[in-house]
């Protein structure tokens, strides 16, 4: 039954409670957005503010030739920089990155009850949540947004536990086994840089968790006054990022000496084929690098003309795992601005409040 869009619990409950999310709202011929999703005016993106982000995507494939240290700079200037950058030649194949779209588009286009299963509260796994907007209980206006997300430890429980509707298990699991070893690549250079050597040893340290969403964000009929995702940076290592020909995804340019255009937003361009890779709070690496390495902030626009989807995989430590800056890295520069934690609490701080730009990694900063 179409929800009475006047009334903010009830619309509440049809979104939230009742698993409809945003896609339903659509579907039940709204002209308008409701109020609830209207952001205030400082959170609103104007499209005609944000130019494209010119940085040429990574060949990955030269890592493993002659111009191997060629890229690796290549790599560590975008971590170090704007802390997003996208890679070509990754190693995942393309017709795998069709079926993903393809699948969730499929996925979001079930019924309601059929995703319903999947709510928090009542999943079959804790590992398997579908939900929509971020923290819909703590926002001050929800976000554009419907997801499902599949944690990831290993292949057994995935098998066992990751919904097979649309094929989301296998497509996902696909995804993650083909973007391992670009992973790790990646992981290697920056660490390298950073003076750690990554090996079978110490590598869950940094990704021994993974999580693969799958969002997707349907048409909007006012983009003007809602957000697909708030500004927020990701909280674990590295996300590896697919999005579609749709576009939205910006990015603010850090404050740092020599980039252009600092403060501002920035599009990340739609390259076919390409997949972006982001820095993460731990990584900003910001923590085990000490600040080195930028998370950026980032958020994502509605359209009205075409649902658009995404799909990351977010790679961090596990749970119990502690964090600080590396010994390496605090030697150098003799000063440490993070503290020690447990990643389990500052996922739960993460987690705990609605988007608020990069205001998750006070949670951990020394003053
Ligand atoms: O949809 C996108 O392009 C980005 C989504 C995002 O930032 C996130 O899920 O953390
Ligand atoms: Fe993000």
């Amino acid at each position: 039954m179409a929800p009475s869009l006047d009334d903010e619990s009830s619309l509440f409950n049809f979104v939230v409670r009742d698993g409809n999310g945003v896609k339903g709202i659509v579907d039940s011929g709204i002209s308008k957005v409701p109020r609830p999703y209207i952001q205030p005016p400082a959170e609103q993106i104007n499209k005609k503010n944000a130019s494209k982000c010119e940085i040429p995507p990574i060949d990955l494939s030269k890592l493993d030739g002659p111009e191997h240290d060629e890229v690796a700079n290549q790599i560590v200037r975008a971590a170090e920089t704007l802390g997003f950058f996208q890679v070509v030649n990754h190693g995942v194949p393309i017709q795998l990155l069709d079926s993903l779209k393809q699948t969730a588009h499929n996925f979001f286009g079930l019924p309601a009850e059929r995703k319903a299963v999947y709510r928090k509260e009542v999943s079959p796994s804790p590992l398997v949540k579908y939900g929509t907007s971020f923290v819909p209980e703590k926002e001050k206006a929800l976000e554009w947004k419907d997801y499902i997300s599949m944690g990831y430890t290993n292949e057994n429980e995935a098998l066992q536990q990751w919904p097979m509707e649309c094929r989301c298990r296998d497509v996902a699991l696909q995804y993650l086994k083909t973007s391992h070893e670009m992973v790790k690549k990646l992981l290697d250079v920056l660490m390298a840089n950073l003076g750690v050597e990554l090996d079978d040893s110490n590598i869950d340290a940094f990704i021994g968790k993974k999580m693969v969403n799958m969002n997707f964000y349907p048409t909007c009929p006012n983009p003007e006054l809602t957000v697909g995702v708030g500004r927020h940076s990701d909280m674990g290592t590295l996300t590896i990022l697919l999005q579609d020909g749709i576009g939205g995804l910006h990015v603010k340019v850090p404050e740092i000496i020599d980039m252009e255009k600092k403060e501002e937003w920035v599009e990340i361009p739609r390259i076919p084929g390409a997949l972006v890779i982001n820095i993460g709070d731990m990584l900003q690496f910001q923590i085990w690098s000490n600040g080195r390495y930028k998370s950026a902030e980032h958020r994502v626009r509605t359209t009205s003309t075409k649902s658009r989807v995404s799909i990351p995989i977010f790679t961090s430590p596990r749970a119990t795992q502690k964090v600080a800056p590396l010994p390496q890295v605090i030697e150098k520069d003799g000063i440490s601005h993070y503290r020690e934690f447990l990643f389990s609490d500052y996922m739960n701080s993460f987690f705990g409040n609605a988007h608020d730009g990069k205001k998750s990694l006070d949670f951990a900063k020394i003053n």
